[in-house]
């Protein structure tokens, strides 16, 4: 053999290992989720991730390639999660409720937790329209946005493992609600109206509520649609007074406890 068949050997040894290492690591990352089931232990512990990248940072200080291991490693993290978020769910997740019960909130930390790709309805339209809600709704009126979310909703069917955060109006028309089914589990996150008006007194990108920032017009207008809501949704969690992360830790909870019926 002559000086690079001998380092290609070499490579490719390295390769053997870190194919091993990843399929091992992989294995334990599925075992350790069936072990905090379990035992009833919380599934997300992002203080976990904290530390593992203090190890790295550690391990790493003033060695060379030092950008290039921390960017294998970002995306072994990414992956594992990944791994962890199919084995929980096999299906899409559909987030509903009223405007500021955290539906945006929610998917953001269901992306981080598990690397999913969210798919958040009301960011979609506008950037495709090429104008704000608020303008959709005053150019060409509020059933052309209604539409808009209909035929969002069928696009989204071919997708899996997603979390489709809906528009707070989304589940109001029926064939929508027919349409997240198909491909998801939905999920109706509540708030209180006093909860709500706090939650969204300072944005102006919802315009059925711009005028009207007030607890008896919000608890109007969520009672009007509760039936709607309730009726659309598989799960419901109660937000006030929780954080992100122990909604999402009841999510996971409830949604596991559905599909083990
Ligand atoms: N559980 C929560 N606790 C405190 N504030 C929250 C919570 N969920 C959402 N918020 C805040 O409320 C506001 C509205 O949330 P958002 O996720 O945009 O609601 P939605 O998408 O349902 O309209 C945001 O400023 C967000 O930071
Ligand atoms: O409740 C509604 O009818 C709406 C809720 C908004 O989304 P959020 O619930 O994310 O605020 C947005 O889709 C639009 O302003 C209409
Ligand atoms: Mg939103």
């Amino acid at each position: 053999m002559n000086q690079l068949e001998i380092l290609r050997e070499s490579l490719g040894q390295c390769d053997e290992i870190i194919l091993d290492a990843l399929l091992m690591r992989n294995r334990i990352v599925e075992d350790i989720m069936a072990y905090k089931e379990a035992n009833g232990i919380p599934i997300l512990q992002p203080e976990q991730e904290a530390k593992q990248k203090e190890w790295l940072e550690r391990r790493m200080a003033d060695r060379r390639h030092k950008a290039e291991v921390e960017d294998v490693f970002g995306s072994i993290t990414q992956n594992s999660k990944r791994i962890q978020a199919r084995k929980l769910f096999n299906y899409n997740i559909v987030l509903i409720g009223f405007m500021g019960a955290g539906k945006s909130t929610i998917s953001e930390f269901l992306k981080t937790a598990f690397a999913m790709d969210v798919i958040e309805m009301d960011q979609i339209i506008a950037e495709r329209e090429g104008m704000s809600i608020s303008d959709i709704f005053e150019v060409y009126g509020e059933q052309y946005f209604r539409d808009l979310e209909t035929n969002l909703l069928i696009e989204m069917q071919s997708r899996t493992n997603v979390v489709i955060s809906c528009g707070g109006g989304t589940p109001m028309r029926e064939c929508n609600v027919v349409e997240m089914k198909k491909n998801g589990r939905v999920v109706l996150l509540t708030a209180k109206p006093e909860t709500i008006l706090d939650r969204v007194k300072d944005s102006h990108d919802r315009p059925l509520i711009e005028n009207n920032k007030t607890v008896s017009f919000i608890a109007e207008l969520m009672e009007k649609r509760r039936e709607k809501y309730e009726a659309a949704a598989d799960i419901v969690i109660e937000t006030d007074e929780k954080d992100e992360l122990q909604i999402c830790e009841e999510l996971i909870h409830r949604l596991r406890q559905m599909d083990n019926k």
